[in-house]
């Protein structure tokens, strides 16, 4: 069987490959997997395609094997932007899943409903020894929720309300988020070759 190393370190991010690659015949690794822990990889990119490369790059030229890497974020349109890049670091160095939900709903307390549109974006990168990578990037729109909801999912799931639904992301089950998500929209666009490596 084939490896495939999704170089991350999120768990929440790990067990959602490992779902939707279940269905190829891959051996799929993240960088959680290993004995030796393997180095944080600085992210010093100004875009998520830019930092998807920077990881997968990085993480292949250490193994030589074919590497997927992972850059998302929440990107919402009355911050100009924010969190965007910055999404796992947002409220602070330690990567607090609630405090960087906490500082989002800071900044939008006075913002009405119709203007917290949003949309969670995921840029993945391919990188294989000896070729050149390539990253596809997908989305999924939708506001942020005036109140914390749920329980499933990561990061920024619980205000995160997808166009169609009235319920956040993390009232939605890891099969229905994993039917709609950025990081399955861009999945889609590698799945020529997932298809070619299983
Ligand atoms: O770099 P790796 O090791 O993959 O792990 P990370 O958590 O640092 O990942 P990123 O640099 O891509 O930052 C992504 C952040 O964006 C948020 N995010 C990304 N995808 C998400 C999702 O599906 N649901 C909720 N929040 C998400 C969450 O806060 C993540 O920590
Ligand atoms: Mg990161």
């Amino acid at each position: 069987m084939k490896e495939l190393i999704v170089a991350t370190k999120n768990s929440g991010k790990a067990a959602e490959f490992r779902e939707m690659f279940s269905k190829y015949t891959i051996e799929v690794k993240s960088l959680l997997d290993f004995d030796d822990p393997v180095n944080d990889i600085e992210e010093t990119g100004t875009s998520f395609e830019e930092n998807a490369a920077i990881k997968s790059e990085a993480i292949c030229s250490k193994f030589n094997v074919p590497v997927l890497a992972d850059d998302s974020g929440l990107v919402i349109d009355a911050l100009n932007g924010e969190p965007g890049v910055y999404s796992a670091r947002y409220a602070g160095e330690e990567k607090d899943d609630q405090k960087n939900i906490e500082k989002v709903m800071a900044k939008l307390k006075d913002v009405p409903e119709n203007d917290r549109t949003a949309r969670f974006i995921c840029a993945i990168a391919v990188s294989r020894p000896d070729k050149e990578t390539f990253i596809k990037v997908g989305k999924c729109e939708g506001s942020i929720a005036l109140e914390e909801r749920g329980n499933h999912g990561f990061g920024y799931d619980p205000i995160f309300i997808p166009n169609g639904s009235n319920r956040t992301l993390a009232e939605h089950t890891p099969e229905e988020k994993n039917s709609i998500s950025h990081r399955k929209n861009a999945i889609l666009q590698v799945e020529g070759w997932l298809k070619a490596q299983s």
